[in-house]
């Protein structure tokens, strides 16, 4: 039988994503963050990529892979509120429809922070958001980091990586991961790859994603490269942008999740794994 995936395919993932073979009996589509995960809920797919969020408010019927995430520690660069007032003097924030993480992110921050403005659903670019009437605007992935590029850019060759600026054009972005950073000390888990716990993924499959990945980010600066061609973003910025993430689900990784799960969805189902790759498959694989 078929075993179908859907892959949310911004550009964090693509040292995962762009080497993978499929097996045969698995087919793929591919979508944004709140597609895919109302792609694994409603059954049109049987594994994805998910907003962790969903991962946690499902957790009585979702599992995830042990091994796979999308999460950072300290900034992430697309995961961003634009704003053109100090934090505590925002009132009016437009959210984007294509992210169910980062919305639960800002409510965790905002009440954390004691902030209460008004979030509103508005689609469009941060900068012209920005000049109809919101004073903050969140925004995700790719075009996330090019409107982060677009404020703080162009980098000067002086520009140290780790401290890059986040002003400019008289917007303040704040980078949510960090935020999330400052407040706990943990890393930030966006997203793990969940299937339904009666229809878990073919070995193969699992197989396949762990050598796409092994593959990915042995050659990042190649991958960096590619994406930074199609970004319009220098190479340097892209590949700094990937290598900060942490693809593997390590302790630090689910102890971010389960904070998260603790302070956004209180009562949550406890959150369940598949299992870890043994010994032997580790050394055949070649993974430590
Ligand atoms: C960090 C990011 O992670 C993504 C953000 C998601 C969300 O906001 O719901 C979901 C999956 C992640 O891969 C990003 O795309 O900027």
């Amino acid at each position: 039988m078929t075993y179908r995936a859907g892959w949310i395919h911004y550009t964090n993932v693509a040292p995962i994503l762009d080497s993978l073979e499929l097996p045969p009996s698995v087919t793929a589509i591919t979508g944004v963050p709140t597609e895919m995960n109302a792609a694994l809920l409603s059954g049109q797919v049987d594994i994805a990529n998910i907003s962790a969020v969903e991962f946690i408010r499902h957790a009585d019927i979702l599992e995830a892979l042990p091994d796979f995430s999308v999460a950072v520690l300290g900034p992430v660069y697309s995961v961003n509120l634009f704003h053109t007032r100090s934090l505590a003097r925002v009132r009016r924030i437009a959210l984007t429809a294509q992210s169910a993480m980062s919305v639960a992110l800002l409510e965790v921050l905002l009440r954390e922070w004691g902030l209460t403005p008004v979030l509103e659903r508005a689609e469009g670019d941060a900068e012209s958001l920005l000049n109809q009437g919101y004073d903050g605007v969140l925004r995700i992935g790719d075009s996330a980091l090019r409107e982060w590029y677009g404020v703080a850019g162009p980098l000067t060759p002086q520009t140290t990586m780790t401290s890059l600026p986040n002003t400019g054009r008289g917007i303040t972005v704040t980078d949510l991961a960090c935020a999330w950073f400052d407040l706990t000390g943990h890393p930030f888990t966006f997203a793990v790859w969940a299937y339904r716990k009666d229809n878990p993924p073919p070995a193969d499959l699992i197989q396949a994603m762990r050598e796409a990945r092994r593959e990915g980010i042995g050659h990042l600066a190649a991958v960096a490269q590619r994406h930074a061609a199609r970004l319009g973003l220098p190479e340097r910025v892209v590949q700094h942008y990937l290598w900060n993430f942490r693809y593997h689900l390590e302790a630090p990784d689910r102890l971010g999740l389960h904070e998260f799960a603790a302070k956004a969805v209180p009562g949550h189902a406890e959150l369940t794994f598949g299992p870890r790759p043994g010994r032997r498959e580790e050394v055949r694989s070649g993974q430590r």
